[in-house]
């Protein structure tokens, strides 16, 4: 399957630039968009582009080593509509037919490409709906369809499914009229309607819009299933905020090093005012997700990132919890319990990291109970500062030990109750 990517838009409103090639949160509009598609299918790109932006297309096609062909349309004044009849002789068959200047998230690719026509949102989360262009849907079809529309049923959300007779309508069109607007294309075709609603798709026409296309590119970057309570209702809102700002100047691995040190920093202060170590371990904490929120905003992910991560997560919790416990603790029944905590807290990840390479998955998407079972580190990391607020030291340590040793215990029994009891022994 190709995609076509109308890309011969001059960008007035953003200063005359090639839009499609626009970083947003750390990636180029369209790379992300073309990987994602790579991934759903598609094996060639035509990129529609006027002259004077063909060079910076071609390099980045010839940089990052996609499959495409570069499309010159010499009159883009001609509109976008006639930028997509130029694309007749590189396309037949079905194909997917996208503007350069969209920024969709993954979850919609996945299901517009599945669609028929234009595909249309009845929602509009996150859009400036004056700007959009919007349809009206009669019988499955598009009736009407315009900026300017009065009554209308759904956005146009700049994502089609086509097949070639579509240029039959394109022909027509370029003959009657010297601009031809993609709207008119759709319009005389009555293109049928397939609905993606409320899922994030923004046009980025203005440099207000590349702000807050990365602040909502990275919010849609969060982690699905693997979050605790602390992380979910406190920390990401913190920390999302903090990736917006970074992801384009640090990549993942140098914020994880960032958090690991300052992690580090936090169990030091328990030799000066435990209060205040607790305070830095849970701002730690909050950094912590910023490295995986910029890899996934940004698509610069890697394996490695996510094997140092875990890593250095445990090293930090050791290091805290040994700092607290010599620093405080002289009986040796205490020094048991702490010991007990310090290795039970890293048996709690351990746990779930080690059901990867026992079943090549991630435990807390095939175990849905796992995900609201309390005993997650940031959980455990904002209790530590709870207690630690109020010189709790002794019944921290115990309930650590007790907490992560049954949130270990409770992961080996829902295992097991998933995989195991069910298992055929080799
Ligand atoms: N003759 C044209 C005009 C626009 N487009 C593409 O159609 C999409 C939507 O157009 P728009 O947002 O208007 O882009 P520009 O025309 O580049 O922006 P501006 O209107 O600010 O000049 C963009 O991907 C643009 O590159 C195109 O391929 N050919
Ligand atoms: O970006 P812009 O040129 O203002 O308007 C665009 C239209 O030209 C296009 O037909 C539509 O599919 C896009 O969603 C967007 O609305
Ligand atoms: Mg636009």
């Amino acid at each position: 399957m190709k995609a076509v990517i109308l890309a011969a838009g001059l960008g007035t409103r953003m200063g005359e630039k090639p839009k499609g090639l626009l970083k947003v949160a750390g990636r180029e509009i369209i790379y992300r968009t073309m990987r994602i598609l790579e991934e759903l299918g598609v094996e060639e790109f035509v990129i529609v582009t006027n002259p004077r932006y063909e060079p910076f297309y071609r390099a980045f096609v010839e940089r990052n080593g996609f499959r495409a062909e570069i499309v010159i349309n010499e009159h883009p004044e001609r509109g976008n509509g006639y930028s997509l009849h130029l694309a007749r002789g590189s396309v037949d068959g079905r194909f997917v037919l996208l503007m350069s200047d969209h920024v969709y998230e993954r979850a919609f690719l996945e299901r517009a490409i599945r669609g028929e026509g234009l595909i249309a949102d009845r929602v509009g989360r996150f859009v400036d709906i004056d700007e959009a262009t919007k349809v009206k849907v009669e019988g499955g079809r598009v009736k009407e369809i315009g900026k300017d529309l009065k009554e209308w049923d759904a956005l146009d959300t700049g994502f089609f499914v086509l097949d070639a007779s579509i240029f039959t309508v394109t022909e027509e069109l370029a003959k009657e009229k010297d601009v031809v607007e993609l709207k008119d294309v759709v319009k005389r075709a009555e293109l049928p309607v397939t609905y993606v609603d409320g899922l994030f798709w923004m046009d980025v026409d203005t440099p207000q819009d590349v702000g807050r296309a990365r602040k909502l590119l990275v919010m849609a970057s969060i982690k699905g299933t693997g979050d605790g309570f602390i992380s979910r209702h406190l920390n990401r809102k913190i920390s999302t905020r903090i990736s917006a700002l970074l992801v384009d100047r640090v990549t993942p691995n140098q914020m994880t090093v960032v958090t690991f040190f300052l992690g580090l920093f936090a169990a030091l202060l328990n030799f000066v005012s435990m209060p205040l170590a607790g305070i830095m371990y849970q701002i730690a904490s909050i950094l912590d997700g910023v490295d995986g929120e910029i890899a996934r905003a940004a698509m610069k992910g890697s394996q490695f990132g996510g094997y140092l991560d875990s890593i250095l997560d445990r090293y930090v919790d050791f290091a805290f919890l040994l700092t607290l416990a010599y620093v405080t603790l002289t009986e040796p029944f205490w020094w048991a319990i702490a010991a007990l905590a310090m290795f039970s807290s890293a048996m709690v990840s351990y746990s779930t990291e080690r059901y990867k390479g026992a079943y090549f998955s991630d435990a807390y998407k095939d175990i849905k109970r796992l995900r609201r079972l309390p005993g997650k580190r940031d959980e455990r990391i904002f209790v530590t500062m709870l207690f630690l607020l109020f010189g709790l030291v002794k019944p921290l340590f115990a309930l650590l030990a007790v907490w992560s040793t049954l949130r270990v215990a409770m992961t080996v029994y829902l295992v097991w109750r998933e995989k195991g009891c069910s298992e055929r022994s080799t």
